[in-house]
């Protein structure tokens, strides 16, 4: 059984004269474990498809199902849920709260998942010290440098020990050196703990760090390359 499947989702923005299709009938399954790159031109729909594979936005039409289980009828509370424990997320333009710490920002999604402020504190800090941030715990995020901003990112989507890990254009707001660095830590990440990584990228050499490229042309999938090393 895939972790994750798409089956024929189309998703249609506007009605009528307006309406546009932005994907058109994309399926694909992505297996436990595995690194995946969405890449296509500006506007070829990747976003749009990464929104629907995380849970955060519904196809028009098509099914998006979760380790066997069909998402559709998902009410909204038990999705967020879902959404909480089984996915983290790391996306170009960071979503931090600015002012809140370090450690705030990673507790978040503990919070969310109800844990207690004790455990909170420990599992955020540990995460926290897996990016190799603990001196910056208490500093605000707002007072941090773009690379540090991402590793925050990470551990925040590390925190609940996801199955996956969705990445948006990660490295678009880095410097190549410190965007080298936040590939390398999510590769790590994916390869020690098998989390599976899904990226979005405009980057060729980010996405042939991954196991396999799904090519997407105006919403629909019009080439797969998968690694055999
Ligand atoms: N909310 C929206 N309303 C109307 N059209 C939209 C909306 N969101 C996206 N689109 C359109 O859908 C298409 C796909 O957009 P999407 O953001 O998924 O592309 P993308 O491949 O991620 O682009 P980029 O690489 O520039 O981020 C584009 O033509 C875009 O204009």
């Amino acid at each position: 059984m895939s972790l994750l499947t798409a089956e024929q989702v189309v998703r249609s923005y506007g009605k009528g004269a307006t309406e546009f299709q932005a994907l058109r009938g994309v399926s694909l399954q992505i297996e436990t474990g595995e690194s995946v790159a969405i890449v296509g031109k500006s506007g070829s729909g990747k976003s749009t498809l990464m929104h629907i594979l995380a849970l955060l936005d519904k196809p028009t039409s098509g099914t998006i199902t979760l380790n066997g289980q069909p998402t559709h009828s998902i009410k909204a509370k038990a999705l967020n849920k879902l959404r909480n424990e089984t996915f983290g997320f790391v996306f170009q333009q960071f979503f931090l709260n600015a002012q809140d710490t370090v450690l705030e920002n990673v507790m978040l999604p503990l919070k969310i998942a109800g844990l207690k402020g004790s455990q909170r504190k420990q599992r955020a800090l540990a995460a926290i010290k897996s990016v190799g941030l603990e001196s910056k715990a208490d500093n605000k995020a707002n007072d941090l440098s773009g690379g540090q901003k991402q590793r925050v990112c990470i551990a925040r989507a590390l925190v609940n020990h996801p199955k996956i890990i969705f990445a948006d254009e990660p490295t678009g707001n880095l410097d190549s050196r410190t965007g080298e660095m936040i590939e390398d830590m999510l590769f790590k990440l994916h390869k020690e703990q098998q989390i599976t990584l899904i990226v979005v990228t405009h980057d060729p050499e980010l996405a042939q760090k991954c196991e396999r490229q799904i090519e997407i042309k105006d919403g629909q999938v019009i080439a797969e390359v998968n690694d055999e090393n």
